[in-house]
């Protein structure tokens, strides 16, 4: 059998239209797709958990909506063509995809990850560890030769990588570390968790990644409204054993979220070059009253160049440092746009601090071990006015001196 990440896509490339209308577009012209009867504008609900067969010996198209449904089939193909895969497949949440893709490990071999990753992300592979003798490596990945001494021929199975991170949104440079793993470990498989980017701005199969996986609750839905995960597979192997762990184990995602998310998608073009350059304003305010600012689309930040190589914007999700924890909780809790939720994605605008909310599952002795400050506030910045946005955060930060205390003592760490 060839390697799997040898084997091309049989998918043929997007060629024709910007990708602003390929999200809107749904393609079943060319026979690959899914038939509607009634071509209907917007692709129904087939809420239904069973279909009616003409034969007892050959199944239909669909037979059980657990293994596969239209609604459903419509939403992969699309998903497909927008990330550049040539199969994909949309599950429970997130965390269900990560936990299918894992499956494709077995005890013994190994997980290289970054060091800064979604928390539930790192609980996930600390539970692998613990009951599946599955072990996980974290290094920097912003450093491509960091992963060398953790690469082993056989053993290696995934390098997990997050770029932009979450929450210290640091950039990988994808298609080195490719290059890198694909030479010396024929088994290994690049998973990019591409939640932060999403398919509009950055698309990881097209530049080395084997596997891309999306928190679907985020920007592709846009609205909070649904919880989902997607998984984009270049490999035909690697995805029909894909397909077999979320048949066997149930995850697919129901016939409604399927439609509400198919109905995010239409939007994400706008959303994100909304979101993403008011996120560039309130960067760029942060960092004229001298705060430490984490954001790609500052020249400030140290992979500013590569990021600009893999994707088409900043994104906008960006983190900054008070030097205070108590500072950053009074700024935090006095903003009133920005709600203090955890989650991005969103079209409103949200705040948090990642060490007491989204990454709290990673013990604290473990975050200080692996540089995670504590007075971090993340910002997931939404489609309102931008104006009103820095107004807001301007008031939040004068009210607990935070503008103040950094002019005066800088930063300690
Ligand atoms: C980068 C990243 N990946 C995966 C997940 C998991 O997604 P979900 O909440 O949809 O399970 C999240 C957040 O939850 C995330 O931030
Ligand atoms: N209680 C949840 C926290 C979800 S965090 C969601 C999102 N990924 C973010 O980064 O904000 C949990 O423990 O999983």
């Amino acid at each position: 059998m060839e390697p799997e990440s040898s084997v091309p896509s049989q998918r043929p490339s997007r060629k024709n239209y910007s990708l602003a209308t390929e999200l809107v577009f749904i393609d079943n012209s060319d026979g690959t797709g899914v038939r509607d009867l009634y071509n209907a504008s917007s692709i129904p609900i087939y809420q239904t958990a069973t279909f009616k067969q003409s034969s007892a010996s050959r199944m239909e198209d669909f037979d059980y909506t657990r293994s596969g449904n239209p609604t459903r089939s419509h939403l992969e193909n699309h998903l497909a063509k927008i990330m550049s895969a040539s199969r994909a497949y949309v599950v429970s949440s997130g965390m269900s995809a990560l936990d299918v893709v894992a499956r494709l490990v077995k005890t013994g071999e190994e997980i290289i990850a970054g060091d800064d990753l979604y928390g539930g992300t790192n609980r996930l592979l600390a539970f692998l560890n613990k009951n599946f003798d599955i072990k996980t490596h974290h290094v920097d990945t912003t450093n491509p030769d960091a992963l060398l001494p953790y690469l082993h021929p056989t053993r290696t199975r995934l390098i997990l990588l997050e770029s932009p991170t979450n929450p210290l949104i640091k950039i990988s440079d994808i298609p080195k570390i490719a290059s890198i793993v694909h030479g010396r470990c024929p088994n290994a498989l690049i998973v990019v968790d591409n939640t932060m980017m999403s398919p509009y701005l950055q698309r990881p199969l097209e530049f080395g990644a084997d596997i891309v996986i999306h928190s679907g609750t985020k920007y592709l839905s846009g609205h909070h409204d649904l919880m989902a995960g997607v998984i984009g597979v270049k490999n035909e192997v690697v995805a029909e054993k894909i397909y077999f762990t979320i048949n066997a184990t149930g995850c697919g995602l129901t016939p409604f979220e399927s439609w509400l998310l198919l109905r995010g998608i239409k939007t994400l073009a706008v959303r994100m070059e909304k979101q993403q350059a008011n996120a560039i304003r309130i960067a760029e305010f942060l960092e004229y009253h001298g705060f430490k600012v984490m954001y790609p689309g500052l020249r400030s930040h140290p992979q500013y160049d590569i990021h600009n190589t893999m994707s088409r914007g900043p994104g906008a999700v960006l983190s900054f440092l008070t030097n205070d924890v108590e500072i950053s909780e009074r700024v935090v809790e006095t903003t009133k746009l920005w709600s203090i939720s955890v989650s991005f994605g969103c079209v409103n605008s949200l705040i948090s601090m990642p060490c007491r909310m989204s990454h709290a599952s990673i013990p604290a002795a473990v975050r200080k071990e692996r540089g995670f400050p504590e007075d971090l506030i993340r910002l997931c910045v939404g489609i309102e006015d931008a104006n009103d946005l820095i107004e807001d955060l301007y008031s939040a930060l004068v009210n607990a001196n935070a503008i103040n205390v950094i002019k005066q003592n800088g930063y300690t760490h």
